[in-house]
């Protein structure tokens, strides 16, 4: 299975969204990059056909998606930033509700939702109702939704926003276990998830990709640029002018800093082990995240 992006371009009027954007995505999971409006949402939209594109298209298997219709859809699981639920019902009726909107009734439905309610770790609670989850148990929900149909193709744009660490954890637990045979692109602010789970990161800035690589080879490439340093708390102001800072922890003895750059700082500083977060940081300065 072969998930072709072809030069897919979006404008709203003057504003170009998304520009000129092409990959290949085959089994494995990609992780989708970039900061605050960088195009991520609008190319997700096309890529699960509720979006036209102005320019290009998306083949599966070498055929236009819009053109595959519901065979494109029966294959496809679609988690959006925002999950509507109707907070009245409970947990199970509801994911129930959605199994037949998808074609599952029946005792397969039922056997279907008990499953996945367990993955999602809310079978205590699936008599409950909507209404009274957190948003991290929504989130989870939405996964659960996503998975009724046992999509081939799972497209979650910041599946992991709200959830607490432990949620986080089973959730990419989830994730790779499906990525085996799948394709899975998500988005997610939380970079640290992406470096877990995501093999190939495509990274974009302002509608266009600035890079596409495996995780490994990203990080690799930021060998030799990143440092971490104490300084003295009056200090960090004119560091943070001068530098790309990545973390800043408070110690007892001044401030620990996290500097991103192709040169070594002018101050005694140690070299680090880059992480995927640095990646982010040399391409996006230190407070994009
Ligand atoms: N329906 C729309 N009409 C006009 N402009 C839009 C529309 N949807 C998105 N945009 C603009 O397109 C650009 C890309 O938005 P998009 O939501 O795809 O970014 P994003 O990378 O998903 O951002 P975020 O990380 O904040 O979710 C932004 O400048 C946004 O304002």
């Amino acid at each position: 299975m072969e998930l072709r992006v072809c030069d897919l371009t979006k404008n709203f009027g003057e504003k170009c969204a998304v520009k000129h954007v092409s990959f290949c995505l085959s089994h494995g999971v990609y992780g989708l990059l970039g900061p605050n409006g960088a195009g991520k949402t609008t190319l997700m939209k096309m890529m699960v056909d509720i979006l036209d594109p102005s320019e290009g298209e998306v083949l599966l298997d070498g055929v236009n998606i819009h053109e595959l219709g519901a065979s494109y859809r029966n294959k496809l699981g679609y988690m959006p930033q925002e999950i509507g639920v109707y907070k009245n019902f409970p947990a199970g009726k509801f994911l129930k509700y959605i199994a037949a909107l998808k074609g599952i009734t029946g005792k397969e439905a039922d056997a279907k939702v008990e499953e996945l309610l367990d993955l999602v770790g809310l079978k205590d609670v699936g008599k409950k109702k909507l209404g009274g989850f957190s948003g991290g148990m929504i989130r989870r929900i939405g996964i659960a939704q996503t998975l009724l149909n046992d999509p081939q193709i799972l497209i979650l744009d910041e599946p992991t926003a709200g959830l607490d660490p432990q949620e986080r954890i089973r959730f990419r637990n989830i994730i790779s276990e499906l990525s085996e045979k799948r394709i899975v692109l998500l988005s997610t602010h939380i970079i640290s998830d992406m470096e877990f789970i995501a093999g190939k990161v495509i990274i974009l800035r302002e509608g266009s990709i600035l890079k596409i690589d495996t995780t490994e080879h990203l990080i690799d490439e930021m060998d030799g640029k990143v440092w971490t340093a104490t300084i003295a708390h009056k200090e960090l102001k004119a560091v943070k002018g001068y530098y790309t800072v990545g973390n800043i922890i408070q110690r007892h003895d001044g401030v620990e800093v996290r500097i991103i750059g192709n040169q070594k700082p002018s101050f005694a500083c140690a070299p680090a082990k880059p992480i995927l977060e640095d990646v982010f940081s040399y391409y996006f300065g230190g407070n994009a995240l």
